[in-house]
This record gives structure tokens, C-alpha cells and sequence, in this order.
């Protein structure tokens, strides 16, 4: 147990602000929730957003493939559960079971730089089998960007991003806040667009614990 004690002291030296005299959660929640409107806002006066191409390509693909590193993957994912319970073929790439891409499908990727290499690899090869691209990126002169037909630029850069920061908050915690919240957006597009109710998504919702 001493062992233990010594082993996390380290790291948590770095405190050094009092908890007195620190913001506090709450103080930190409206900070994130004032960029979160923020960021959302700005996407709609946006000209360069391209919401409303994104849910056509979900609805015009033969398949969708959704794929983001690290945190921004992770965010992707509820997207694709959502997509999933549309009735939409969805596939995390990555996944064992997921297929190969092909012509008529739809990777849709979230990268808050848009330079991720494995990200940018992947649509390259999306292309090359026939696929179209949709980006989510708070860069739209980036690599990935140029790559999709699609993009929302999200104003979400956080602090080690760029050097002009859109957001107060820690790296991209800003941006993969919004791409949940963008792929809600584009679901609660669709949803309303397929005519089905909730009780005819609710059996596809998983059932096995
Ligand atoms: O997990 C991430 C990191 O913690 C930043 O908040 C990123 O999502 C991951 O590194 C992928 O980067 P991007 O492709 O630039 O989103």
C-alpha cells in the first residue's frame, strides 16, 4: 500500500491551486456548456458547414462507416448507434466485424486537426475503393477536409490545436463535445425525414447484456 501511496504522489503534485481558490465544476460546466452554444451557433451562420449535404449522403449511401482516433472515434460512436437504430448498415472501422468499403458507401470521420494519419490514410483508401467522404473538423483547409464531399467545420480548436484557440478547455474536449452533438443533430434530421417512431427504432436497440 506504501508502494502505491508513493507511485501516485507524483502526479498529483502538479495541483498546486488551492481547491479554495480554484474554479469549481459548476464554474467549469458553464464555461463548457457557453462554448458548447457557442461553437453550434457559429456552425449555423457558417457558409462553409455543409449539415444538410452530410444527412443526404448518410441517406444516399449504400453503407456507413464511421471512423475518428482517440477521443473524436469515441464520440463518432454514439453516431453510429444512433444510425444503427435509423435501420442504417453502420460499421465502426476497426471493429472485427467490419467489412471492406466500397463503392456507393460513406466513411464518415471526425478529426478535430483533420491531419490524424490514420485518419487521412483511410479516406484516401475510402476514395480509392468508390466511397465518399463526410469530415467533421474544426479545420477546413485541412488534409481530410479536402478529401470529403462534405465537411463541418466546427470552430472548436482547443489549446494545443492551434494557436488561436477557440476553446478555454483541454486539446479537443471542445470539438469532441460537438461532434456528439452534431451526429444527435444529423439522427434527429433523419429520424423526423424516415417517418418511423420511436417504438420502431426501440427493437434495435441491443438485448443482449
Ligand atoms: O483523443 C484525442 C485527444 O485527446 C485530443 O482531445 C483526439 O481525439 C485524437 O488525438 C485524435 O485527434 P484528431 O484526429 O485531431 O481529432
Amino acid at each position: 500500500m506504501e508502494a502505491l501511496d508513493t507511485a501516485v504522489t507524483p502526479a498529483l503534485a502538479p495541483a498546486v491551486t488551492p481547491a479554495a481558490t480554484a474554479p469549481g465544476v459548476t464554474s467549469s460546466l458553464a464555461v463548457i456548456a457557453a462554448e458548447i452554444a457557442s461553437a453550434l451557433t457559429r456552425i449555423e451562420r457558417d457558409a462553409a458547414t455543409d449539415l444538410s449535404a452530410t444527412a443526404d449522403l448518410v441517406l444516399e449511401a449504400r453503407r456507413v462507416f464511421v471512423l475518428g482516433a482517440g477521443r473524436s472515434g469515441l464520440a463518432l460512436r454514439m453516431t453510429a448507434m444512433r444510425l444503427m437504430h435509423l435501420g442504417l448498415e453502420v460499421h465502426v472501422v476497426g471493429e472485427v466485424t467490419a467489412p471492406a468499403i466500397g463503392a456507393g458507401d460513406l466513411l464518415l470521420t471526425a478529426s478535430g486537426s483533420g491531419t490524424t494519419g490514420g485518419i487521412v490514410r483511410a479516406a484516401e483508401t475510402a476514395i480509392s475503393a468508390g466511397a465518399r467522404i463526410a469530415a467533421i473538423t474544426t479545420a477546413p483547409a485541412s488534409p481530410l477536409a479536402a478529401l470529403a464531399s462534405a465537411v463541418i467545420a466546427v470552430p472548436a480548436a482547443g489549446k494545443l490545436d492551434r494557436s488561436e484557440a477557440a476553446s478555454a478547455q483541454y486539446a479537443g474536449s471542445l470539438f469532441e463535445q460537438t461532434v456528439v452533438l452534431i451526429g444527435d443533430a444529423l439522427f434527429d434530421a433523419l429520424w423526423h425525414r424516415s417517418g418511423q417512431s420511436a417504438d420502431d427504432l426501440w427493437p434495435r436497440h441491443a438485448n443482449l447484456e
